[in-house]
């Protein structure tokens, strides 16, 4: 089975390529490790009470599920707070990336992608044989993070700044696909990539 890491900005397009891979390539087996972490938020008991536990009760609703928009305000506007975060969920994630690995192995998938949105700034080996980038310039990825999302510019600066520019991942990655055009232009960069593995 063929193993890719897809990385990116925040924004960059990494769901959107992963959506038009599963178009181009429908036996591709895709882990996401954003989803991975709102899985864990909203409902792993263990998860809740070390969140808890660093965050107060405020970061936890009565039925416990974790607030990922406190924790949101909390994470980026405070580095050691964001590094305890992950101390808690990456592990996790990790684990639940391999299984996902295996379990495509077993059922003979031809491709698996994580996509790993802290590829280079962590580090995340999980057999991969190379890595991709969805990449576009900062303004872009700007203005699709505002129009999606709303966030006020200190929230986006702060985000931003938790992340390599995307200069330094374009220069770490393998193979780089542009996502400043329309979605159509990326789609056929993902045909290309998928005509080049067997
Ligand atoms: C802070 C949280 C609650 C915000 O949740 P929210 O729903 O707003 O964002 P979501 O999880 O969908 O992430 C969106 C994007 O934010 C960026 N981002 C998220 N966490 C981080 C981080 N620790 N450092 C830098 N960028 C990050 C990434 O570009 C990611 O693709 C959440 O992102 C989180 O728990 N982050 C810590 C875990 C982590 O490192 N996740 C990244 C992939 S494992
Ligand atoms: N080529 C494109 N043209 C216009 N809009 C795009 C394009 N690619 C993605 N977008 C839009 O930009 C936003 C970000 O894209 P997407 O959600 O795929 O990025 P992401 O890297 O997965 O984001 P995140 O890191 O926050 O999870 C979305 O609103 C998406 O619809």
């Amino acid at each position: 089975m063929r193993t890719f890491a897809l990385t990116g900005g925040i924004a960059t397009g990494k769901s959107t390529f992963c959506r038009l891979l599963e178009e181009e390539m429908p036996g591709a087996r895709i882990f996401d490790c954003d989803a991975s972490v709102r899985g864990l938020l909203a409902a792993d008991a263990g998860v809740a009470a070390e969140v808890r536990g660093l965050f107060g009760d405020d970061a936890v609703d009565v039925e416990g599920c974790v607030d990922r928009a406190f924790l949101r305000q909390r994470v980026f506007a405070d580095p050691a707070a964001r590094l305890a975060l992950e101390g808690v969920l990456h592990p996790r994630v990790r684990e639940e990336c391999l299984a996902s690995r295996a379990a495509a192995a077993k059922e003979g998938q031809v491709l698996f992608v994580a996509d790993v949105p802290l590829l280079f700034e962590k580090g995340f080996d999980f057999g991969q044989e190379r890595s991709l980038l969805v990449a576009v310039t900062r303004a872009t990825q700007i203005l699709r993070l505002k129009a999606r999302n709303g966030f006020d510019d200190a929230l986006m600066e702060a985000i931003l700044a938790a992340q390599l520019p995307i200069e330094e991942k374009m220069r770490r990655a393998d193979i780089v696909f542009w996502n400043e055009g329309p979605p159509e232009v990326l789609r056929s960069q993902i045909r290309r990539f998928s005509l080049s593995i067997p």
